[in-house]
């Protein structure tokens, strides 16, 4: 309903572009706020995004694979604050266990097993240093760095390969890229505000989604609560997003034009760094700027199954390779708290690794890991898996990498504009305009329920200015050269 141009109060049309974690989190936010006459647009047949279950293994020996999130990071202390993705994960019954991460962990090198626990517990100390230190500078209002500069600062200077696989592990499967590429203190807080209770953190505990429904199940029960068939497109992938003062119209790859007086786009960033999607008018300069000064990361895993088990029965093992990232984290879902008997196991990599990994074809990839699964077990005859997969993150024009990361050329102002509205009409929401969370489900769910507020806001007032932004992100001080 139009007056003059202007949407009339409350009963304006939103299209919700996206149905992940914070598309459908928005549409539960308006119905709540009872704004009813939203639709999310989806390109995939089911509701989910990055929370993505596959059914994985030979015949007669599937089961549910989770190719993208599969952890609850961070749940629950006592009755302090909950992780809302735990909080789900109890609602629907979630089957979870815990992931033992640093308890239940073997090592090796290229040679076969080499024992240094005590290096990764080293890692650890360095990794906690770190945070105390970029809390520090905060404190003090000292410049972000990378992490790289406050590891090396604070003395953790090594580089053997026991000592890179045990920096990895604690670092870069957290972030999806190397210290050097990440924010000292936007790692830092990222990680504090997820499991340090003494900062408002949930738990430092990780529960890994073993539910044969699929981890994504949360979701769907969750939107199955409030959301009517009429207020949901599948299979829809859009193309051009028209925003103006008065409107906005949504230009579908079919043809198909939607109109409506709100969009809500949840698309990620690696999304918004391409042309997947575009923009008309282009976006202006400060959104633009904000949007290619994230890092969309890359995390991949690779997942193998054997007739049988023949490796440790921990829960992880830890791989130095003498090239860093090369191969190094495996971890076993045949595991009594898992998937016993299921033969599977999976390696991840992350960052510009995974992109080389993505560049190859499978045989290739499962070649290698072979190779690596025999410097491991120098012993074993390793057999041909009965089963490959990897899912290509970064390739698909849906995604375009797995999470966001903090580069420590990402300021504050930046992030504020990435998360801004343009105009009255567009607005943005998902696991990269969270401050605290970022990259993260719980960082997409709040993102979701706080933007989906401001905006039933604006729509209940008729219009608004939202949320702030910076024309231009400037020094402090002019450099001065
Ligand atoms: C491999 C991997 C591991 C991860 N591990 C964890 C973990 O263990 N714990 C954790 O908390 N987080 C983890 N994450 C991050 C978590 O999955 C994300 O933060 C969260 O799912 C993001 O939700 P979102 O709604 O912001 O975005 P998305 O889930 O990406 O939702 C956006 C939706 O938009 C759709 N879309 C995109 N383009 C178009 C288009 N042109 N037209 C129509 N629809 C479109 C997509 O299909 C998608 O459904 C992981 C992510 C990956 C990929």
């Amino acid at each position: 309903a139009w007056v003059d141009g202007r949407a009339l109060k409350k009963d304006a049309s939103v299209l919700i572009l996206g149905g992940g974690v914070a598309g459908v989190i928005a549409a539960r936010t308006l119905h709540e706020q009872g704004i009813t006459n939203f639709t999310i647009v989806e390109a995939k047949s089911e509701l989910g995004g990055r929370l993505a279950s596959t059914t994985f293994g030979a015949n007669g020996k599937e089961f549910t694979a989770e190719l993208g999130a599969n952890w609850v990071q961070g749940t629950q202390t006592g009755d302090g604050p909950a992780n809302p993705i735990w909080s789900l994960a109890q609602k629907y019954g979630l089957k979870t266990h815990q992931n033992d991460w640093l308890g239940s962990i073997v090592t090796y090198n290229a040679t076969g097993p080499d024992d240094y626990l005590d290096v990764l517990n080293e890692s650890v100390d360095a990794y906690t240093n770190l945070t105390i230190a970029a809390g520090a500078r905060v404190d003090k209002g000292l410049v972000d760095g990378t992490a790289r500069t406050g590891y090396s600062l604070l003395g953790a200077k090594s580089r053997t390969p026991q000592v890179m696989a045990s920096e990895y592990y604690l670092f870069d499967t957290l972030f999806g890229q190397t210290p050097e590429e990440s924010s000292w203190i936007a790692s830092s807080w990222a990680y504090n505000f997820t499991y340090n209770t003494d900062v408002g953190g949930f738990a430092d505990d990780n529960q890994m989604s073993i539910d044969p429904r699929g981890f994504k199940h949360i979701i769907q029960a969750e939107a199955a609560e409030f959301l009517q068939p009429h207020q949901l497109r599948t299979n829809s992938t859009v193309k051009t997003i028209k925003h103006s003062d008065s409107g906005v119209s949504v230009v579908l790859v079919s043809g198909e034009v939607l109109h409506a007086d709100y969009v809500l786009c949840t698309f990620s960033l690696g999304v918004l760094q391409n042309d997947d999607v575009v923009f008309e008018p282009a976006l202006p300069d400060w959104k633009e700027e904000a949007i290619q000064s994230m890092t969309m990361a890359t995390y991949t895993k690779i997942f193998l199954q054997f007739e049988e088990k023949f490796w440790f029965n921990t829960e992880v093992g830890l791989y130095a390779d003498p090239e860093r990232g090369r191969y190094p984290l495996w971890q076993s879902l045949d595991h009594e708290n898992f998937l016993p008997g299921s033969g599977i196991v999976f390696v991840t990599t992350t960052g510009d690794y995974s992109l080389r990994v993505e560049s190859l074809s499978d045989e290739q990839v499962q070649e290698e890991v072979l190779g690596v699964l025999a410097a491991m077990f120098p012993n074993t005859t390793i057999p041909a898996p009965v089963a490959f997969y990897f899912p290509r993150w970064n390739a698909d024009p849906l995604f375009r990498g797995s999470f966001p990361n903090w580069p420590s050329s990402f300021f504050s102002e930046h992030h504020e504009n990435l998360r801004a509205n343009v105009g009255e009409r567009l607005w943005f929401a998902g696991d990269a305009t969270s401050q605290k969370y970022f990259g993260y489900l719980h960082g997409a769910y709040f993102e979701g329920v706080d933007v989906a507020t401001d905006m039933a806001k604006c729509i209940k007032a008729g219009g608004c200015v939202g949320m702030k932004h910076v024309q231009k992100v400037t020094n402090a001080r002019p450099c001065q050269v």
